[in-house]
């Protein structure tokens, strides 16, 4: 495709101070990426949260790196343990640490240096509803998000719950960057709608890179 040949051609559309969408970014990557979740996935399988208040994620999860998103009857936290094997986490393989520095820096966020990856599986008909990214003690830090496989709408909204969403498409190898003012704006993605497989994924997987602690 020609965003592959000609990088200078990618979309970059800026949704808010600090936050912007990086079409295509990690698009020659994306086979390289996709090894690197299947190695994570052998070591810390997929698996639905529960959430504090009763309820399942929808989106199936697992992470790598220091710390781990984990939630459970307790609520929401990071943890250094994967509860489900009771070990570590896998390490972050190198593609995804220095695609997340790389797409930080294209962003404009020059220190950037990923404590956890946590990896999102959506089937067709799962979503994530609006919510702020909080459990992090590093503020500073922008979250750097990779899409791949089947495309998503993403809820771009404001400050606070009630402001005015943007649902902006998210595709196969694009990067979300959103920091500074925009650190702690509220996001979602609508429901997956089911379709052909992309690049083999009869889903779609998304990554998340943060600065924890
Ligand atoms: O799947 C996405 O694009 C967003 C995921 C997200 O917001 C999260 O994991 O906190
Ligand atoms: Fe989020």
């Amino acid at each position: 495709m020609m965003d592959d040949l000609f990088p200078e051609t990618r979309t970059r559309q800026v949704l808010a101070p600090g936050a912007v969408v990086l079409g295509g970014f990690a698009k020659a990557n994306a086979p390289a990426l996709l090894q690197a979740i299947e190695d994570v996935l052998k070591q810390a399988p997929l698996r639905r949260y529960k959430t504090a208040r009763g309820g399942q994620l929808a989106a199936a999860m697992t992470a790598c790196g220091r710390y781990g998103w984990v939630s459970d009857g307790r609520g929401y936290r990071y943890d250094e343990l994967d509860p489900l094997t009771g070990r570590a986490w896998p390490t972050m393989p190198l593609i995804f640490q220095s695609l997340a520095v790389r797409a930080a820096q294209e962003a404009g966020y020059k220190q950037f240096m990923p404590q956890s990856g946590l990896i999102n599986r959506y089937a067709p008909g799962a979503g994530m509803g609006l919510h702020q990214d909080c459990d992090e003690q590093v503020v500073e830090a922008p979250i750097i998000s990779v899409s791949l496989g089947l495309s998503a709408i993403f809820q771009w909204g404001g400050a606070t719950r009630n402001a005015p969403c943007r649902k902006v498409p998210l595709h196969h190898g694009d990067v979300v960057v959103w920091g500074g003012p925009s650190r702690h704006n509220f996001h979602g993605i609508m429901p997956i709608k089911p379709g052909p497989a992309v690049a083999g994924l009869g889903w779609r997987y998304n990554l998340t890179f943060r600065t924890v602690r």
